[in-house]
């Protein structure tokens, strides 16, 4: 039996948070023999573990020597024992990685500049290091299973009984989602079935059949789903500049909405079209200026500014820019107070996030005065934009959704073994030139081909078969517990997903599905279907994806539940062990700036406490499920006691909702019947919080109201955090002294 559990430390919020919960979880765990080892997969962490070989091996970061660590969870995630809690993490934007390397670099940390442009063979190889570590390169790793996300039915009811307020909607709200009819990466998209193994190398055919191969040649297994696609530049910007035009006639706010994290390579170049049509006649007048800079539109209008400064023609192309702004639409706004634009920087709105928020405001953005507005949401690809468009619709015609009577969708998603988009980056290229990419079997025969103009970015995605059919088994699985019907959502006129309905259908035969509800459906009857069973109260399993996993399992739950950080989720990994992802949201990094500026810390652990209890139970000792049922109950109690952080500075805080989980958990284990040794423990620790609830709770109120120092922003000294993040002398003592 394997009684060690591996907690991730990441960065931003859910890392803050950890300061605080981590030392209660291990002295609970304690009791259950479990060890509780941290894991580092900050940013930070991770770009040392990349370039350790430059850094003096005594280095530590954190207080602890430079490992691989993401490198070993991917390896536990092929063990059947692994049994990990990953924390939300930062998928890190070019501009978010060069303010780490930066941070690093100043703290002492001998990590290279990041090229921009490399010019000799070191420099492409520190490129290479340093682009493994960027966009979305932890969760890929680790999830070497399907995923599994819900409301815990306790977070449901509460939300039911304590609604949040949604905006309300009516059918004369201009908002709408705008996308692309064609030459998009849905209208291009071919699909085959691969019949036996093989491998595919990817390669560039000129015009005048030059061959240059762009991907060595790489393994394919046999029934892998093998799809190529095409989103044409000129089209793109064709659509923007016209979507610009039509946002400033209509009145709303332009606003662009894509995963750049994410989907790392395509989604930074089609934000940099935004970028590059927003602001085309700056772009053109200083397009040597802005060589000469480095500038790329990619990385948004902050960096462009960045670049800029200090420049003898600063003034004057700001000047310009500010032209530009006036002259276009209305930009929807990150920070209006700062003059943040949503074309700022390519991972400040990212759709999962951005879009559910917008719903539940009414369908409106913030503006440049820091007042609500409505907006032409663009999504360029069809493949997801439909699932918007369609939910924005049913609210001008239904209203709103009221959290207090409308039921669940939970999700199980296709995401083992880089399924599908989300495991592309390898597989998109710009193209340089005119000519064809394609895709070449081992005997040279061409597999899929795509034609291709300069800019065009190309993109092949992989499914593998056994995947496929874990994730069929999943929905089916959970079809039967949650007594729920079940939809898949696949697209007839979409080529990989008539592929992926074929396995479907034929792994469907494999279980027995009498009594239960299961469906294939369009994502936008899906969406439908779905929402209007939502609405008269009823639950339903969308069976999606990957990347409508992605976005599913943050609009259903902040229309449900008001965020998604309260979701559990869950990894079965295929190996057999289990990992546990801490809600289904993200790093918050705009709470961060309110703990810095007034150490009050917003982040809501619930996500935390569902997959501690999730993972103690998955740990299976007799002691393991005492704490696990204990702390299901704890949560249960945090939540009816309303021991969720409040949103604003003198209310209950992160570290005041860990108090309180403590105070349950240790009375839930004081009071049960299984074990007896484990209820002695307790009793007395359970009275010390108890006794010491008002002092404590007392003493965190008081602490909050300063500004906080903690070292850094991805490179943080642990003796601060732990005097900010831990700050009641009476409540440590009873921690530590378990
Ligand atoms: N699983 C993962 O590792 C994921 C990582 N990310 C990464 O997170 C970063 C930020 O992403 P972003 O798209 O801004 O999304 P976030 O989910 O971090 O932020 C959106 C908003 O959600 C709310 N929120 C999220 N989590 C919590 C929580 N635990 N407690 C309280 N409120 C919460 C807050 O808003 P409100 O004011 O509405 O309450 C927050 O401002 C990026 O680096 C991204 O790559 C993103 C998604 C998943
Ligand atoms: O890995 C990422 O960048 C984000 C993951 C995410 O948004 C999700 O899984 O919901
Ligand atoms: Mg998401």
């Amino acid at each position: 039996m394997n009684t060690k559990i591996y907690y991730t430390l990441t960065d931003e919020s859910p890392f803050l948070a950890t300061q605080s919960l981590l030392p209660i979880v291990r002295a609970f765990a304690k009791t259950a023999d479990i060890d509780v080892e941290t894991k580092n997969i900050s940013l930070g962490a991770r770009i040392l573990a990349a370039f350790a070989d430059r850094l003096s091996p005594d280095t530590k970061f954190f207080d602890a020597p430079i490992s691989d660590d993401l490198g070993f969870l991917g390896k536990l995630t092929l063990d059947p024992s692994a049994n990990i809690i990953k924390l939300p993490n930062i998928s890190a934007s070019l501009p978010q990685l060069k303010a780490a390397i930066a941070e690093l670099q100043k703290n002492g940390y001998a990590v290279p500049n990041y090229p921009d442009e490399p010019k000799n063979d070191e420099e492409k190889e520190i490129r290479a290091r340093y682009d493994k570590v960027k966009g979305s390169a932890v969760n890929p790793v680790l999830r070497q299973g399907n995923s599994d996300r819900r409301a815990p039915l306790a977070v449901k009811n509460y939300a039911k009984k304590h609604p949040h307020s949604d905006g309300n909607w009516n059918a004369s709200i201009k908002t709408h989602v705008a996308h692309m009819n064609a030459d998009d990466f849905y209208g291009n998209e071919t699909s085959i079935t691969l019949p036996a193994a093989d491998t595919f190398q990817i390669e560039f055919v000129s015009e005048s059949g030059e061959v240059k191969v762009l991907r060595t040649a790489k393994p394919l297994l046999a029934g892998e789903i093998l799809d190529s696609t095409v989103m044409r530049m000129k089209n793109l910007e064709k659509f923007i500049a016209e979507q610009m035009e039509d946002a400033k006639k209509q009145g709303v706010l332009f606003s662009v909405h894509l995963k750049a994290t994410m989907m790392k390579v395509s989604d930074p170049v089609m934000f940099g079209a935004f970028v590059r049509v927003f602001f085309r006649d700056v772009f053109e007048k200083y397009a040597a200026l802005f060589k000469e800079l480095g500038i790329n539109a990619n990385n948004g209008l902050g960096d462009l500014y960045k670049r800029l400064a200090g420049n003898a023609k600063e003034a004057e192309v700001k000047a310009a820019i500010d032209a530009a702004l006036q002259k276009g639409p209305d930009l929807a706004m990150v920070d209006s107070t700062k003059g943040i634009t949503n074309l700022h920087v390519p991972s400040d709105v990212i759709i999962d996030a951005s879009m559910p928020a917008m719903i539940r405001n009414s369908g409106c953005m913030w503006n440049k005065d820091g007042k609500l507005q409505e907006v032409k949401a663009c999504i360029p690809d069809r493949s997801y934009a439909g699932i918007y468009e369609t939910t924005i619709d049913f609210c001008k015609k239904n209203g709103a959704f009221d959290p207090s009577v409308m039921g669940t969708v939970q999700n199980v998603g296709l995401m083992a073994q880089g399924a599908e988009e989300y495991g592309s980056h390898d597989k998109t290229f710009i193209a340089t030139d005119k000519g064809i990419i394609r895709a070449v079997n081992s005997k040279g025969e061409v597999l899929l081909s795509q034609k291709v103009e300069t800019g065009d970015i190309f993109r092949m995605c992989q499914a593998k078969d056994a995947p496929i059919r874990d994730w069929v088994k999943l929905a089916v699985n959970r079809a039967r517990t949650a007594k729920m019907p079940a939809i898949f959502w696949l697209d007839p006129n979409r080529a990989h997903d008539r592929e992926i309905q074929k396995k479907v259908e034929l792994y469907l035969k494999e279980h027995d599905l009498s009594g239960l509800s299961i469906s294939i459906k369009s994502p936008k009857d899906a969406i439908f279907e779905t929402m209007t069973r939502a609405k008269q109260g009823l639950d339903t399993i969308s069976v999606t994806g990957n990347v409508m996993r992605d976005y599913l399992t943050d609009l259903f739950p902040i229309l449900e539940v008001g965020t998604s950080a309260k979701m559990l989720s869950i990894v079965p990994l295929m190996a057999g062990g289990g990992m546990f992802e801490t809600g289904a949201g993200g790093s918050a990094p705009k709470q961060v700036q309110q703990f810095l500026a007034e150490n009050y810390l917003r982040w809501d652990s619930l996500g935390e406490y569902f997959a501690l209890a999730a993972s103690f139970e998955q740990v299976g000792t007799p002691k393991a499920k005492v704490l696990a049922e204990a702390l299901d109950k704890a949560n249960e109690k945090v939540l009816e006691f309303n021991r969720t952080p409040e949103r604003k500075l003198g209310g209950l805080d992160n570290r005041g909702s860990h108090f309180y989980l403590a105070l349950y958990w240790a009375k839930e284990l004081a009071s049960q019947k299984s074990n007896a040794e484990i209820a002695h423990k307790f009793t007395p620790i359970a009275a010390a919080l108890e006794a010491k609830e008002t002092e404590i709770v007392q003493a965190l109120a008081k602490a909050q109201g300063v500004p906080v120092d903690i070292g850094g922003y991805y490179v943080t000294s642990p003796a601060l955090l732990k005097k900010w993040m831990r700050p009641v002398a009476a409540f440590n003592a009873i921690i530590d002294e378990m």
